[in-house]
């Protein structure tokens, strides 16, 4: 398998599928579906939607009963990622290579679209019940991400960062911090796919659990990159965190040991896909390259 090749056909498919859910730029709320359309079209590399199809596919999944999940999941994504932005959180100026939504569309237009994402998430899982007789399963999918993008979840981890700005922090509170606010929606993807093709509970602990570590080691890199990377490659700026006197893997234990614990982090999550009696090999070597990744 060529993996690059193979990568970039699965991120086409993926932007082609968030593409349909888009809201129509039209009516009076226009300039809202702009800035919402905006951020969604931007790139970004599509990892949690692809996720959810190759987990879907891990388990049998043939149709196209994930696809509604994928656009959802990366409009909270990305409604996660236009707040992050915004000035009383991060106060970043640019993202996957543009200016942020802010910037471009004002304060008060970052705030709304970032919400309007979020809730036609909602809206878009709903069609889900459209495309099939399994009800539960949509339900037990939608259950799953309300609950990781929370307070027991994504917003629990982004509260708790930003409350922690300029402080020092133990290794206790970063690890709640970063299996919260990162790892939680990667999770969130991974156990979608699974229930959506119907993998028992069994199962489902076994691919959050290798989704957790694949979330911390996604962090983590994202830590290392902020400080070892370029803007021009990264689309985003560098050196963000100590902008905000922000306590990083990086910043506890330094870069270099950093980069080992990405390395044990991703190993322990494919050891953990390999006690399922099923096999993605794509999705192990996924995993695998985002030891590696450089955006
Ligand atoms: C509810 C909200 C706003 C959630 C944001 C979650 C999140 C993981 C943000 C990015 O983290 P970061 O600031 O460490 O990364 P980046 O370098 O991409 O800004
Ligand atoms: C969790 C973090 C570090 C936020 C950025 O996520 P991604 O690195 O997946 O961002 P995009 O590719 O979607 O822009
Ligand atoms: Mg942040
Ligand atoms: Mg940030």
């Amino acid at each position: 398998m060529n993996f690059k090749e193979e990568l970039k056909r699965r991120t086409e498919e993926a932007e082609h599928v968030i593409r349909e859910y888009l809201p129509e730029e039209s009516g009076f709320a226009k300039t809202m579906a702009e800035a919402m359309n905006y951020s969604m079209t931007a790139g970004g590399k599509r990892l949690r939607p692809i996720l959810i199809r190759e987990t879907y596919e891990l388990f049998g999944g043939k149709d196209k009963l994930c696809e509604p999940f994928m656009a959802a999941m990366e409009m909270i994504h990305t409604h996660s990622l236009i707040h992050d932005d915004l000035p009383a959180l991060d106060n970043d100026d640019y993202r996957r290579g543009r200016l942020t939504t802010h910037k471009v569309y004002g304060e008060a237009m970052g705030v709304l679209s970032g919400v309007a994402l979020l809730n036609r998430a909602y809206e878009v899982m709903l069609s889900a019940f459209d495309l099939t007789e399994d009800k539960d399963r949509v339900i037990a999918a939608m259950r799953i991400i309300a609950d990781k993008t929370g307070i027991n979840g994504m917003l629990g981890g982004q509260s708790v960062d930003v409350e922690n700005d300029g402080k020092p922090l133990e290794h206790k509170m970063l690890d709640y911090i970063y299996k919260n606010k990162t790892s939680a929606l990667i999770e969130a993807s991974m156990m979608t796919g699974a229930v959506l093709a119907g993998a028992s509970e069994k199962e489902l602990e076994i691919v959050e659990q290798a989704a957790e570590n694949i979330g911390l080691a996604f962090q983590i890199q994202d830590d290392i990159l902020d400080v070892t990377s370029i803007q021009e490659e990264l689309g985003k700026p560098i050196h963000s965190d100590e902008k905000n006197n922000k306590v990083t893997y990086v910043s506890l234990v330094g870069a270099p040991a950093a980069a080992s614990r990405v390395k044990e982090l991703s190993d322990h999550a494919v050891e953990l896909l390999d006690d399922l009696d099923r096999k993605n090999g794509f999705l192990d070597l996924l995993v695998e390259s985002l030891v590696s990744r450089r955006k």
